[in-house]
C-alpha cells in the first residue's frame, strides 16, 4: 500500500516537473542575484572563457580566471577592469593536479575568500583521425577535458558544501551527448564529462546538498575558432554554427536559473533522443544529412593550420 502510494507521488512529482519545464521555455522564471560572488572560470582566455568573464561581471560577480596561456588571459582580465569589474588572474595547467590544488590554495589566500562558482570552460580538441592523431594529444584532450573537472572540483566543492552555497558550471557539448565521425578523442572526453557532470549532481542531491547547484551546458559549433572548417551544408540555414556571444547568454540564463542541463539551441535536443533508435536508422539519417562526414573539412583546417606553424616556427 504505501508502496503504491509513493509510486503515485513519484508519478505525480514527473508530471509536475514535466509541466513546470514546458512553461519555463514560454515563462522565464526569476534569475538568482550574482552579484558579490566569486566566480572561477577555467580557459578564460579562450573564446567562450573570456565572453562567460564579461557576462558575469556584467551580473556584478567577481572573476577568477584560470588560463594556461598567460597573456590571453591577461587581455580577459584588462577587458573586465575596463568594465568596472573585479579580475585575479593565475596561470594554471588545468591537467596538472598539482598546479591546480597549489592555486585553488593562493586564490584563497589572496583574496581572502572562498570561490562560490566554478565554470569548467578550458577544453580541446585533437583535430585529427583516430589513426593520424599521435597517443600525447589524445591523452591531452581527456586531460583537459575530463580530468581537470576531478581536480577543479576537488579543490573548490569542499567550502561549497561546508557552506550549503555554491554553483559548478561544467562547458561540455552536445558531442557529449551524441557524437559523430573523427572526433574519437573529443568525444570520449566530453561523454565522460557528461557523466562525471550528471554523477556530481545526483551525490549532491542524494546527500541533500540542496544549496550547491549544478548546470551542465551542451552546446552545438560555437564561431570562436576552435572547430573552424566543421560545417553540414545541407544544414547551413537550419543549424548554423552559433554566435559565441549568443552561446554564452543562453548559458548564462541557465545558470541564473539554476536550470540543471541546457542544449544549445534547443533544437540539438532531439538527435539526442536518437539512443531510442536503432543505431542502423541513426546512420542512415546522418547519411542523409551529411553529418557523418562534416568534420573532414575541420579536420583538413587544423592539418593547414599546423603545417603553417611549424612552417614559422622552421
Ligand atoms: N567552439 C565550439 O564549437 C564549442 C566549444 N565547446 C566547449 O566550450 C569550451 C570553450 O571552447 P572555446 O572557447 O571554443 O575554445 P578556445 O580554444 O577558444 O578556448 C579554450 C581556452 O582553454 C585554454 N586551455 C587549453 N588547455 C588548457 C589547460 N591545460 N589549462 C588551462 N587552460 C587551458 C586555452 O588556452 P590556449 O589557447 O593557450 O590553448 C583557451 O584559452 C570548451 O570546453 C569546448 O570544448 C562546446 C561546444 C562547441
Ligand atoms: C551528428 C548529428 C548532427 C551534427 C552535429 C554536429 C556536427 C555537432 C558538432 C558539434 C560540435 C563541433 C561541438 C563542439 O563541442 C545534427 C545535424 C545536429 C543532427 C544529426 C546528428
Amino acid at each position: 500500500m504505501i508502496f503504491l502510494m509513493d509510486l503515485q507521488m513519484m508519478l505525480l512529482d514527473v508530471i509536475y516537473f514535466i509541466l513546470r519545464n514546458s512553461v519555463r521555455v514560454v515563462l522565464r522564471p526569476r534569475t538568482k542575484p550574482i552579484d558579490g560572488e566569486l566566480v572561477l572560470i577555467t580557459g578564460a582566455g579562450g573564446g567562450l572563457g573570456r565572453l562567460f568573464a564579461q557576462e558575469f561581471t556584467k551580473h556584478g560577480a567577481d572573476v577568477v580566471l584560470w588560463d594556461i596561456n598567460s597573456s590571453s588571459n591577461e587581455q580577459t582580465a584588462k577587458l573586465v577592469r575596463e568594465m568596472g569589474g573585479k579580475a585575479h588572474t593565475y596561470t594554471v595547467d588545468v591537467t596538472n593536479r598539482e598546479d591546480v590544488y597549489r592555486n585553488a590554495e593562493l586564490v584563497r589566500k589572496d583574496l581572502g575568500r572562498d570561490v562560490t562558482m566554478l565554470v569548467n570552460n578550458a577544453g580541446v580538441v585533437a583535430g585529427e583521425r583516430m589513426l593520424d592523431c599521435p597517443d600525447e594529444l589524445m591523452e591531452r584532450t581527456m586531460k583537459v577535458n575530463c580530468h581537470a573537472l576531478f581536480w577543479t572540483v576537488k579543490a573548490f566543492l569542499p567550502q561549497m558544501k561546508a557552506q550549503n552555497h555554491g554553483h559548478i558550471v561544467t562547458i561540455a557539448s552536445v558531442l557529449g551527448l551524441f557524437s559523430t565521425a573523427c572526433v574519437e578523442d573529443y568525444c570520449a572526453s566530453k561523454f565522460a564529462a557528461v557523466g562525471f557532470h550528471e554523477s556530481l549532481a545526483h551525490e549532491l542531491l542524494a546527500e541533500e546538498v540542496e544549496g550547491v547547484k549544478t548546470t551542465l551546458v551542451c552546446p552545438y559549433i560555437v564561431d570562436t575558432g576552435m572547430f573552424d572548417g566543421c560545417k553540414i551544408e545541407e544544414l547551413e540555414l537550419l543549424l548554423p554554427p552559433l554566435e559565441p556571444q549568443y552561446c554564452v547568454e543562453q548559458a548564462m540564463n541557465a545558470i541564473l536559473i539554476d536550470q540543471p542541463l541546457v542544449c544549445i539551441p534547443r533544437l540539438t535536443y532531439l538527435p539526442f533522443l536518437s539512443r531510442l533508435l536503432p543505431w542502423e536508422s541513426n546512420v542512415v539519417v546522418y547519411r542523409f544529412m551529411g553529418s557523418d562526414k562534416c568534420m573532414y573539412p575541420f579536420i583538413d583546417t587544423m592539418r593547414k593550420q599546423v603545417s603553417n606553424t611549424s612552417i614559422k616556427v622552421a
